[in-house]
């Protein structure tokens, strides 16, 4: 049985790496079978992102029943109420312990989700691993996306040795923890006290040594005695405005603030930028939200 969905197109050589990148951050549509087209392969996607298109695919017929979902480490995150599609989830891959319901929006000041257990283990909590990083996470007490995988090495590639790095809302630690190799020193302050301790933990777990977890309200950081920020990470996309004057305050002269935001228009956030010592800026798209909403990036020069 044939299929339509959005995919990219990519040169055969980068096939795995792409194919491994998009599964990291529960984009590639599993339930269809890449394929080739003359010297690329077209890895299909579960929603449309930069430079995807539309082309039919094949369905892998073990997985035509099984019901949308996204993957944290032993964990699938169901979007509909289906105890049955649930159990057959939960037989089809043996990774897994347990199938979740999210039984509100991302809420609170802690950008938490509630969730029903609808088969497998009454957890919440599961270990994931991205780029050989290992994470333990629990998703009913502290934020945790594993789509912002291929965001946090665009971020990575974009550091020189040795930069001071300040992480304003750094949840469990997954920036944090994926910029360290190449930081002096990476600050991660949250005020959730779960997440802080679930970062200590993976501090360890991954024998980070230069990572310093801060239990503090992002606002007070400028009062803390940082030194100087070569970048700062604002992963807060519905409140980061507020942190603004404060990041800016904390960064030097030529370094770098990734803003993140939820927009429903190009430039929404610009604005926001009047007053503030920026220089260069440039915005991209980072994944769909939902529909006519995305999640965007932008990337500030500091310019005092
Ligand atoms: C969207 S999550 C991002 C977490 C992490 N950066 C990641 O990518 O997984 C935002 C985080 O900001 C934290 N937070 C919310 N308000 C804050 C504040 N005023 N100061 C510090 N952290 C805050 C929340 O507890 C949450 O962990």
């Amino acid at each position: 049985m044939t299929t339509t969905q959005w995919c990219l197109a990519v040169p055969k050589s980068d096939a795995e790496a792409m194919r491994r990148r998009l599964a990291a951050s529960g984009l590639l549509d599993r339930r269809l079978k890449p394929r080739a087209e003359g010297g690329r392969v077209l890895l299909p996607v579960t929603e449309p992102c930069e430079g995807a298109r539309r082309c039919a695919f094949e369905q892998f017929p073990e997985r035509l029943m099984l019901p949308r979902h996204e993957l944290v480490g032993g964990i699938a995150i169901m979007q509909e109420d289906d105890p049955a599609g649930a159990e057959r989830l939960l037989a089809s891959r043996p990774s897994l312990h347990t199938v979740l319901f999210p039984e509100s929006a991302v809420e609170g000041e802690y950008r938490t989700r509630r969730f029903t257990v609808l088969a497998g283990t009454t957890t919440t909590k599961t270990r994931y691993t991205e780029y050989g990083l290992r994470f333990d996470v629990d998703l009913g007490l502290a934020y945790f996306s594993a789509r912002l995988a291929t965001e946090r090495q665009r971020i990575l590639s974009l550091m020189s040795e040795g930069e001071c790095v300040l992480d304003m809302f750094a949840g469990v630690g997954p920036f944090a923890i994926t910029l360290a190799p190449r930081a002096q020193v990476v600050f991660a302050a949250d005020i959730n006290p779960a997440a802080v301790h679930l970062m200590i933990h993976n501090i360890a777990l991954n024998r980070t040594r230069n990572v310093v977890p801060i239990l503090a309200d992002a606002a007070h950081l400028s009062r803390i005695g940082m030194p100087s920020i070569d970048r700062i990470v604002m992963n807060l996309p519905l409140a980061a405005r507020e942190f603004l004057d404060t990041a800016f305050s904390l960064c030097r002269d030529g370094g770098w603030i990734h803003l993140y935001a939820l927009q429903e228009r190009e430039g929404e956030y610009l604005p926001l930028l009047d007053g503030l010592p920026a220089g260069e800026v440039t915005e991209r798209e980072v994944r769909t939200y939902s529909p006519g909403r995305w999640h965007a990036v932008y990337d500030i020069r500091v310019e005092k």
